[in-house]
């Protein structure tokens, strides 16, 4: 077989070679743009979304609304202003195939969507997709009255056959792998005929900025939820049946996607402007305005947006990433540059993630000469002085922007595979060597 070039390219990871000082303007949310496509396919009526996030994740989630029969055509918003997506909602429909690549959010928020629709819907993606938690998804829509078939790991790939309508109601679910199966649940809620009430009954539960995001955006098209934090019963969220409206809808830009640029500023001592930073959003990327001010930098917020100035010193930082999870690679990269240790916790489901995040940060980190230890929620680094190497980034996105950070301060780091950050970034390395003025 022909080597897939693509992924043992190496790109030279541009060293800076002073201080950074750029405007950045970063494309929209992943998360966003994916909950913003499953609000419209299933609302009543016609919706828009602005400027949503052009990457593998959405394209991903667009063409898997499509093969169910959604309309989403491209066009310029209703007032005429820049790129957009129209969303026809339909019924929905099977036999239809998905392709989940490796998406969390279209693995896991489509099995409910596809429940609703009137015939079968098979699941399939990259091998690493088969590895990542599903069951919370799948044990809950069969409790809900769904028929799926799959080889009996609780993961992919699997048929979820539609008969066009599900009871829905009470479920209880151990979400502590994944947010991502309470947020599947809810957002297709208010479709089943009586609605949903999703019970969390693990220990713990990663990343609830982005189960706040769910909510929002739910409250936002009409829906009413019930959450822990409007009174209701601790890890209980209620969704009541009802129809969803159709929203003209800007996706914020991808503050998770920002760190890297915002990293820059740190570590080179530079500054960095990222128009368009929301005021108030539920992104868990608004974390690292605080985050990174402890390891050294200092922001304003204005109307305009983000300006983050780093001081030329980058210090550690002892922290519970628990809800911020997906910073986690961004982070321990500054940490690895850093003048002192830094302890990162909170983060054990990472090793579900795109690949096993804790190994790999340490293997990557420790070949370039550094000082990382996994621990049994995280990581704990040393930082030593680097030098030259290869950084293997295992098809996960945020490995190749953390390597890109650590470039700018070590000469002669080579990103293998940097394409991978088309999962949520195909712009990156134009982003990245504009930033730099090359
Ligand atoms: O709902 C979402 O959009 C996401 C939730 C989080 O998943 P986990 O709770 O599985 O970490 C996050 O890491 C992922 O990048 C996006
Ligand atoms: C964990 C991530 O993605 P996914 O949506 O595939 O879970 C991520 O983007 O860091």
């Amino acid at each position: 077989m022909a080597p897939n070039n693509a992924h043992t390219a190496l790109w030279p990871a541009p060293h800076a070679s002073g201080a950074v000082d750029a405007t950045v303007h970063v494309p929209g949310s992943k998360s966003v743009t994916n909950r913003a496509l499953v609000l419209a396919a299933l609302a009543s009526e016609p919706g828009w979304l602005r400027r949503p996030l052009r990457s593998r994740d959405t394209l991903l989630m667009a063409g898997a609304l499509r093969a169910m029969g959604v309309g989403i055509e491209e066009g310029v918003g209703p007032d005429g202003s820049g790129e957009a997506w129209r969303v026809l909602p339909t019924g929905l429909h099977g036999p239809a195939t998905v392709d989940v690549g490796n998406a969390g959010t279209v693995m896991r928020f489509l099995p409910p969507v596809a429940a609703l629709a009137d015939g079968p819907v098979r699941f399939d993606g990259d091998p690493r997709s088969y590895e990542r938690p599903l069951n919370g998804v799948i044990d809950a829509l069969r409790t809900l009255g769904a028929r799926i078939d799959d080889d009996g790991r609780g993961a992919l790939p699997l048929t979820v056959h539609g008969v066009g309508a599900l009871d829905g109601g009470p479920v209880s679910i151990d979400a502590s792998s994944s947010s991502q199966f309470v947020s599947a649940l809810l957002l297709s809620g208010p479709r089943f005929n009586q609605g949903v009430e999703v019970r969390h009954t693990g220990a713990t539960l990663p990343s609830m900025p982005h189960i706040r995001m769910t909510v929002d955006m739910l409250r936002a098209v009409g829906a009413q939820v019930d959450t822990p934090e409007s009174g209701g019963e601790p890890n209980v969220w209620r969704v009541t049946p009802g129809a969803l409206l159709g929203r003209d809808l800007t996706i914020e830009p991808d503050l998770s996607n920002a760190q890297p640029f915002l990293a820059a500023a740190l570590v080179t001592g530079g500054k960095v402007i990222v128009p368009d930073w929301p005021a108030r959003t539920t992104q868990p990327g608004d974390r690292l305005r605080e985050v990174f001010t402890e390891m050294g930098g200092s922001c304003t917020l204005t109307e305009y947006g983000l300006e983050f100035t780093g001081s030329g010193s980058v210090h550690g930082i002892d922290v519970d990433l628990g809800d911020v999870g997906e910073l986690t690679p961004g982070i321990a990269a500054v940490a690895a540059l850093a003048d002192s240790p830094s302890t990162l916790r909170g983060v054990s489901h990472l090793r579900l993630h795109e690949t096993d995040r804790l190994a790999a940060l340490t293997k990557e980190i420790n070949e370039l000469g550094g000082d990382v230890t996994e621990t049994a929620d995280g990581l704990h680094i040393r930082p030593r002085r680097l030098h030259d190497g290869i950084f293997h980034t295992y098809e996960d996105h945020r490995m190749a922007t953390a390597g890109a950070i650590i470039g700018l301060a070590v000469e002669g780091v080579q990103i293998e595979n940097v394409a991978t950050t088309a999962k949520t970034l195909p712009d990156f390395p134009d982003l990245w060597t504009g930033m730099l003025g090359a």
